[in-house]
Parts: structure tokens; sequence; C-alpha cells
């Protein structure tokens, strides 16, 4: 699996840390920036990380920013993409298990490191459940298809 990672400012010490974690585990990735604490606009990481994914360059995506909202509206408006933001384990397996979530939003300013990185494990082992949920998701393709270009 290979993971595109990015951040604003805000995110930007917690997504070395992630980068750290994803090297221990021998995940690969791809990091988006940015590369320093200088006051940056999280809709342009928050794009080049969604289209990395859309694009089939990377299977999932991280995007972290303060909170992790405004990063994780961000990537939600690339058409396809489905980002969960979360703040616990099991929000983050469920966000993959039932919603088919490719990207991980996290909040540089809300959690802890070690509570990000047991997120951002749980998030890498679960896989889609199908079923039910993947009519759900088609439901959600269908309203992308109504009102995004
Ligand atoms: O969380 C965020 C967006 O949801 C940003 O990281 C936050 O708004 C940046 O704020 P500032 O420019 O004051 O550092």
């Amino acid at each position: 699996m290979k993971v595109a990672i990015g951040s604003d400012h805000g995110g930007y010490e917690l997504k070395e840390e992630v980068k750290v974690f994803l090297e221990k585990e021998g995940v690969e990735y791809i990091d988006y920036g940015t590369n320093s604490l200088d006051s940056v606009d999280y809709p342009e990481f928050g794009k080049k990380v969604a289209e990395a994914v859309k694009d089939g360059e990377c299977d999932r995506g991280i995007v972290i920013c303060g909170t992790g909202i405004g990063i994780s509206i961000s990537c939600n408006k690339v058409k396809g993409i489905r980002c969960a933001l979360c703040s616990d384990t099991y929000s983050a397996r469920m966000s993959v298990e039932h919603n088919n979530a490719q990207v991980l939003a996290l909040g540089g300013r809300v959690i802890g490191k070690d509570l990000a990185l047991e997120i951002v494990s749980t998030w890498l082992k679960a896989s889609f459940q199908g079923e039910r949920h993947k009519r759900r998701v088609d439901k959600i393709s269908d309203i992308e298809t109504k009102y995004m270009l």
C-alpha cells in the first residue's frame, strides 16, 4: 500500500511523526508537503493528497491540519474521495469498514502523537466490508453525480 500524506503548518509536526511511524511499519508514502511550520493554506495540501488518491498515484491518504476540519472538507470536494476526520480508533476503523474512506484526516492541535499513531495503525489495517455498506456508499456517489460537475 502507498499512502499520500499532507498537512498545513498546524499539522506539520504530527505529519513528521506519522511519517516516522509509516517508515517503521514499512508502509510506502509520498509527502505532498507542507515542509515547515511557515503558515500555508490547508486546501492546497488537501487537494494534492485527494488528487493523488483519485488519480491512483496512491492507495490511501492522510491529511492533517490544526483541527483536521478544513483539510477534510477540502479533500471531500474532490469527486470520489471520502475523507473521514477521526479522533478515536473506533471511528477510524468504521470509516473504512462502513464508509470506505480512502483518506484519514487528523487534527494536529487536537490529538496527541500516541493517539494519532494508534488511529493511523487501526485505519491502515481496516478494510471495507461491502454488502449493505456498498449500497450506502453508492448513494453517496449518487449525490456527487447530482451536484458535482
Ligand atoms: O485547522 C485548520 C483548518 O481547519 C488550520 O490548521 C488552522 O485554521 C490554521 O490556523 P492559523 O493560521 O491560525 O495557524
